[in-house]
């Protein structure tokens, strides 16, 4: 007979889930992606639901891999919320299953391992893209995303100064005095991305915040909202100035409106550049567009299963 699913809640992933651990995981499952072995590993684009009525999505994101036993699927609503909402924006739950027996293992929060999977992506984007001399990173936005960015981002590099911009500046003052590290809070996107280095996009905009004009030579864009075909975060001159790197090509032809709207090309996706197959041009401006895979969830909660297994 096949054991009750472990149920763990968004307490216990956040605790479970280490970037140290993630990261390179992540990375190898990016680049075995990037591969296209159907008999390692099946990822279909997400699927989604409009809520019409609600300014909502709901996506469904399964994948397969074969190698690695990992059977996964994660449920995941996104809405555009009032300013000022008290209700999370991204809400999730992933599922694990057997894949030989077809039972779920395993039923846990996904909130945390959105929020944890997506800034490492992007952190591994920034190692592979970012300037090699890169002092200033800034966030745009000061929501979930913004704050997993800033853990991870500080975590791994060096940086001397972190701005920060977001829509309410009481938002973004709430936001540094949650931290230990000192962060500028700038009054407008413009003072904020000016001379950055690394510039993080984590808002629910849908239409462009950040314009090319403003963008320093160089400076590497790790772009994480605006994930439907029809929403920007960066505008036609930013898009078409940069080489662009995608997490998965499909996902993008699909779902990414800055790369739809502005007609912009993929030049690789980041699993074709850990692979060797695409090179890392961080001389130019580079955007890493991100929208979120089913395998960057399956990999985690395999992580936080096994280590919630090594505890017990
Ligand atoms: N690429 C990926 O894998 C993932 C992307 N996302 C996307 O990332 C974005 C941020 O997600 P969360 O941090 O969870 O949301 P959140 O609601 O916690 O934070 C959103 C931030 O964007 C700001 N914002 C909202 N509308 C805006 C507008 N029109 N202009 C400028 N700022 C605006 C809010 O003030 C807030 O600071 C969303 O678009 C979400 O759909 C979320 C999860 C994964
Ligand atoms: O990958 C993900 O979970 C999401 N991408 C956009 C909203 C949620």
């Amino acid at each position: 007979m096949c054991e009750s699913p472990v149920v763990l809640n968004k307490h216990e992933v956040e605790r479970l889930l280490c970037y140290d651990d993630l990261i390179p995981r992540l990375e190898s499952v990016m680049g075995k992606f990037s591969k296209r072995d159907s008999s390692e590993i099946i990822q279909p684009v997400r699927s989604v639901v409009p809520i019409q009525h609600h300014n909502g999505f709901l996506g469904v994101m399964p994948a397969y891999l074969a190698a690695e036993g990992i059977l996964s699927t994660k449920m995941v609503t996104f809405y555009q919320r009032a300013e000022g909402s008290s209700l999370p924006s991204t809400q999730a739950t992933v599922l694990l299953f057997h894949p030989e027996h077809g039972n779920v293992t395993a039923i846990m929060d996904g909130e945390a391992i959105t929020a944890k999977r997506t800034a490492a992506v992007s952190a591994i984007s920034a190692k592979l893209f970012s300037p090699a001399l890169s002092e200033v990173l800034c966030i745009l936005g000061s929501g979930q995303q913004a704050r997993s960015h800033y853990d991870v981002f500080t975590k791994l590099f060096k940086f001397k100064e972190v701005r920060l911009w977001s829509r309410r500046k009481e938002m973004a003052q709430r936001f540094v005095n949650d931290l230990q590290g000192p962060v500028t809070v700038c009054g407008s996107v413009k003072e904020a991305v000016m001379g950055a280095d690394v510039i993080v996009t984590a808002t629910g905009a849908s239409q462009p915040i950040l314009f090319g004009e403003w963008v320093k030579a160089g400076a590497h864009i790790a772009a994480v909202g605006a994930c439907r075909p029809d929403w920007r975060e960066l505008d036609d001159v930013l898009m078409r100035q940069a080489v662009v790197y995608v997490d998965s090509r499909e996902g993008a032809t699909a779902e990414s409106g800055d790369i739809i709207l502005s007609g912009a090309e993929a030049f690789a996706e980041l699993g074709e550049v850990i692979n060797g197959s695409f090179p890392a041009q961080r001389e130019k401006i580079t955007v890493f567009k991100s929208l979120g895979m089913g395998i960057q969830d399956a990999v985690s909660a395999k992580l936080v299963l096994e280590k919630w297994k090594s505890e017990h």
